[in-house]
């Protein structure tokens, strides 16, 4: 039994890796470590996955999320997938606004919000990231821009809906970079995120909140980032695709 105030979540963000018979390999192998788990533990796959991971994890305790929704509930949107069409699959959470879809697919702070309240509406688990670029760091704008993305994301979101959703805090320099933020930057501006939150539904709610970590997050570092008293669990790129490096990462969340 950790000693954390909040229950860790670890979500793996698959990104366009792995086809469903890939998926269904690497579950086969990640599911049996993760079944004592003392955190939420959830899998983010790609929308051709969805159908086999829902299935495959059933009876489970790991969750299954998406990494995007339509805003739309339906109608002529070519190629895009809606809230409803998730949830009727089983989907239980999914990634909104990822710096990924922000950088090579046009995703605004706008249209984040659009997608957080589809999500919320349909009865999804939003998991809406923020975070700033090395530029933004390096000019000191880290607080002011992720205060920011949170207000906007949460815009029209109720007290009632907030509950349900999680933030994950991405330094975008950390993505995929191997390079870390360490444990004291994050702490800080999961903090911040907190304090908005705080500023904007009370403290309550800001104290129930989850809110992640996501940027290179690995074995060897989880350990120091979610001993942080704000960070509560991460958002793992990579090393989610590695059933055995996944497992340590909610090793490291359950012990705490
Ligand atoms: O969604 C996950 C993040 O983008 C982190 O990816 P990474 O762990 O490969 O750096």
């Amino acid at each position: 039994m950790n000693k954390r105030k909040r229950k860790a979540v670890i979500a793996g963000n698959w990104k366009m890796n792995n086809t469903p018979t890939e998926a269904g390999l690497l579950l086969e192998a990640l599911i049996p470590g993760v079944h004592d788990a003392d955190c939420e533990v959830v899998v983010c796959v790609p929308f051709t996955d969805l159908c086999n991971v829902v299935a495959k994890c059933a009876g489970t305790n790991v969750h299954v999320g998406a990494q995007n929704v339509h805003f739309e509930k339906s109608g002529a949107f070519t190629g895009e997938v809606s809230a409803d069409m998730l949830l009727d699959l089983g989907v239980e959470y999914v990634v909104i606004g990822h710096s990924e879809r922000r950088q090579y697919f046009g995703e605004t702070d706008e249209t984040v919000n659009k997608r957080t309240l589809a999500a919320l509406n349909a009865g999804l688990k939003p998991i809406v990231c923020v975070g700033e670029s090395l530029t933004q760091r390096e000019q000191g704008v880290t607080e002011e821009l992720v205060r920011m993305q949170v207000k906007i994301a949460l815009k029209d979101v109720t007290e009632e809906q907030v509950k349900n959703v999680i933030i994950a805090y991405e330094p975008i320099w950390a993505i995929g970079t191997g390079r870390t933020a360490t444990s004291d930057q994050a702490q800080e501006v999961c903090a911040a995120i907190r304090k908005v939150v705080g500023e904007l539904y009370g403290n309550d709610i800001a104290e129930g909140m989850t809110i992640q970590y996501g940027g290179s997050m690995n074995p060897a570092n989880a350990a120091e980032l979610l001993a942080k008293p704000d960070v509560d669990g991460g958002l793992i790129g990579g090393a989610s695709l590695h059933a055995g490096k996944f497992c340590e990462i909610v090793d490291a969340a359950t012990k705490g």
